[in-house]
């Protein structure tokens, strides 16, 4: 019986069409599982008909419908795995198969595609124009380097006439995958020897020596990051009924190099900018992990209720649903876990209140204890100093490092501020009452006594956590290999904390990684967003140096960010309503649609905007399951971590970003004054992010100065 695997290509045009024709796409597929060889070329419904004047002989289409065919590579060497690598229109296949080229990568051994007769014409056209450039993008590697890196014939005259790295992304959809990502990652600066390492080595069978007999099926299984085998009818049926999620499956071999990783000796970090699979790691490290060893019991984290349900769901996708491994995974906030530690062995759990609440007390202490400090000061001083180092004494305080605090408190002051953190404190006990914060250092204390409870921990969106929630995580896990995996992007710190890992006894010296190709936005929505962060420079994510969006690219082409000012904050939600019905009419689902501002005033207007316009509309914070209906609303923070096909930031005028109440007055304390608008200017890159295709941003009156120039006048 042949075979069938599935090129990543393949998905792509699957995923666009309409469900008749995938029931078409899997009615045909399924003949392959069931016809002999020569009953397949045999089969009228099918119609496996070569391709005339195809470059590659073993091109082949099917019959879908009278509209559709599939493109199919046939195996003409004795081996039995078809290949299905595109559904296009009935009358472009033809066009579209006779271009491309499969070949066997020299160095990967993995299968390629190029569109060989694209090549064969730009290459002459460009080579005029490189005997006049000033410089080449290539010049300084030999061609047995880039050769030793798979770099074949005719790729190596076409990357010979390449001028800069804009030239070869336009160049990139036509060059073979493997060989096109070498030489991007030279492009970026990594040295031929690293990219051996990262784009080769990965990829290579460890018994590959060039053989020429190779068949087409051994090439095709040498081909994980792009191809998929399908065995039998079952995994047929899955694997083209469930929606597909390309993350399960295609892991770039950055991110499999990482996550797949037999075992690291202590705690693990992974960053990367918005986008580029940092959670996608983490799932899989967790299902790494659990294929380890029968009995590991994991803890996985993340910022808010929203963000674990989504976790809770891929996980399962991932596992298949399978109860024996998802037992024994329990995916929560650090602030649920913690309070699940209370509840256990600490006895009732207080109270907890927020941030609002929180300064009110500190406002009354103050005023009581005739301390001339601002509530926002003193709070500030207890969640800074007090809560990150937790502090217990007078004395303690006494001897405190104040570093990252603007302002200098001699022995007198601390002296006098001290009463009021005890003040604060009692208030809290006496009322059963707590900040998420206090209970963490509470529950941090209780697992030092008890001792840890998982042998695993993966943490993600770890930009945000406070000390006294690394503490509870650190003691959640015995030290030691494979103890943390954390997963984070300085970039998206939208809550005031501040961390150095290194002092909470989690070093990740040696074991950092960095992900740099984003699958979410398009190249367009990167480059914009990424202006946002232009002005400043980022505090890494242990805390100790700073961090950069160096390399940070996507693959992904659409159309730039739509950037506009209004009248009048109700011309603008007019204008809203109007493009999100738009965007519904050309086919988006409402509930792949996000609309998010800075205050919850403007998304109340809108929400009735759209309600009244008979347009389907729910909020983020309610928790709708992915099979509710409707458009998403949410604020910039509780976007965190999300993502959407289409995005609207509205709401970014001058006075809502940087907001001036969440801004403590420089004079108060220029660090905290810096730190917080800081945190103001990542909060619109988070928004920003999360979109896929389309980006719509938008204000009344006059814009943010955090708006990229030239809109911003
Ligand atoms: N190897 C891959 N192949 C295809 N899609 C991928 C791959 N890796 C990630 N993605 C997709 O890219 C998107 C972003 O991934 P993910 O949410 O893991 O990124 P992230 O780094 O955690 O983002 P953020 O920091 O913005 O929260 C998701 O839609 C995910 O499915």
């Amino acid at each position: 019986m042949p075979q069938l695997a599935f090129a990543n290509s393949f998905w792509e045009s699957y995923e666009a069409l309409e469900k008749p024709v995938r029931a078409g796409v899997r009615k045909a597929m399924a003949k392959f599982q069931q016809l002999t060889v020569p009953e397949l070329h045999a089969d009228k419904g099918l119609h496996l008909e070569s391709v005339q004047q195809a470059r590659d002989p073993r091109m082949r289409t099917i019959r879908i419908n009278d509209f559709w065919r599939g493109v199919v590579l046939a195996p003409d060497d004795g081996s039995d795995v078809f290949l299905l690598v595109n559904v296009v229109p009935h009358d472009d296949a033809y066009t579209w198969a006779a271009k491309r080229l499969y070949t066997t990568n020299s160095a990967t051994r993995g299968l390629e595609v190029r569109n060989v007769v694209a090549i064969e014409q730009l290459t002459p056209v460009l080579e005029k124009a490189a005997s006049q450039a000033q410089s080449l993008l290539f010049t300084q590697y030999s061609d047995t380097v880039l050769r030793d890196l798979g770099i074949d014939q005719q790729v190596l005259r076409a990357v010979r006439t390449i001028v800069d790295k804009p030239q070869l992304e336009a160049f990139g959809t036509l060059l073979p995958e493997d060989q096109f990502e070498a030489l991007q990652y030279l492009a970026e600066g990594f040295t031929p020897d690293e990219v051996y390492r990262d784009v080769v080595a990965v990829r290579r069978p460890t018994d590959a020596s060039p053989d020429p007999d190779e068949t087409l099926a051994a090439v095709i299984a040498n081909t994980t990051s792009r191809i998929t085998l399908v065995t039998g009818p079952e995994e047929l049926t899955d694997i083209l009924e469930k929606p597909f999620a390309a993350w399960r499956v295609f892991l770039h071999p950055s991110q499999r190099r990482i996550a797949y990783r037999t075992s690291y000796n202590g705690p693990v970090q992974v960053t990367g900018g918005p986008g580029t699979g940092k959670t996608v790691v983490a799932l899989h490290r967790v299902k790494h992990l659990l294929s380890r060893a029968p009995d590991t019991r994991i803890l996985l984290t993340t910022y808010t209720n929203a963000l674990a349900a989504t976790l809770r769901e891929s996980l399962s996708l991932l596992l298949d649903g399978d109860e024996s491994l998802l037992s024994r995974v329990d995916v929560t906030t650090v602030n649920a876990y913690a309070h699940r530690i209370i509840t256990e062995h600490g006895g009732a759990a207080p109270t907890l209140i927020g941030d609002r609440e929180e300064l009110r007390l500190w406002q009354q202490i103050g005023r009581k204890l005739g301390l001339r400090w601002t509530e926002q000061f003193l709070a500030q001083e207890y969640r800074h100093v007090v809560l990150a180092q937790d502090i217990r004494t007078l004395d303690a305080y006494r001897a405190a490092s104040r570093r990252g605090r603007g302002t200098a408190l001699s022995a007198a002051q601390r002296e006098l501020l001290w009463p009021a953190v005890e003040q604060f404190e009692t208030s809290l006990r006496t009322r059963s009452i707590s900040t998420h914060l206090r209970a963490c250092a509470r529950a941090a204390r209780l697992l030092a006594a008890v001792g840890p409870g998982y042998d695993h921990l993966i943490v993600d969106e770890a930009q945000d956590l406070h000390p006294a929630q690394w503490r509870v995580l650190r003691g959640a896990v015995p030290s030691g290999g494979d103890d943390l995996f954390i997963t984070g992007d300085p970039h998206q710190r939208i809550y005031d904390s501040r961390v150095s890992l290194g002092s909470l006894g989690i070093s990740v010296a040696g074991r950092t990684n960095r992900l740099r190709i984003n699958y979410r936005s398009t190249e367009e929505i990167l480059t914009w967003s990424t202006g946002i962060l232009a002005p400043v420079s980022i505090t890494d994510l242990g805390g100790e140096g700073t961090d950069s969006l160096a390399g940070y690219r996507s693959l992904l082409r659409g159309r730039r960010p739509g950037v506009q000012g209004h009248g009048s904050e109700q011309v603008e939600v007019s204008a809203l309503v109007e493009r999100v019905q738009e965007w519904i009419a050309q086919g988006v689902r409402p509930s792949e649609i996000g609309i998010c501002t800075r205050f919850n005033i403007l998304l109340d207007k809108a929400y009735e905007k759209l309600s009244a316009a008979g347009i389907p509309v729910v909020r983020v914070r309610d928790n709708p399951g992915p099979e509710v209906d409707g458009v998403r609303l949410a604020t910039m923070h509780a976007m965190k971590g999300l993502e959407f096909r289409c995005v609207a930031v509205i709401g970014v005028t001058l006075s809502a970003l940087p907001f001036a109440r969440e801004v403590t007055p420089r004079e108060v304390d220029t660090l905290q004054h810096d730190s917080d608008l800081l945190r103001e200017r990542c909060l619109l890159f988070v928004a920003c992010t999360r979109a896929r295709e389309v980006l719509q941003v938008s204000w009344s009156g006059r814009p943010s100065t955090f708006v990229p120039e030239p809109a911003h006048h």
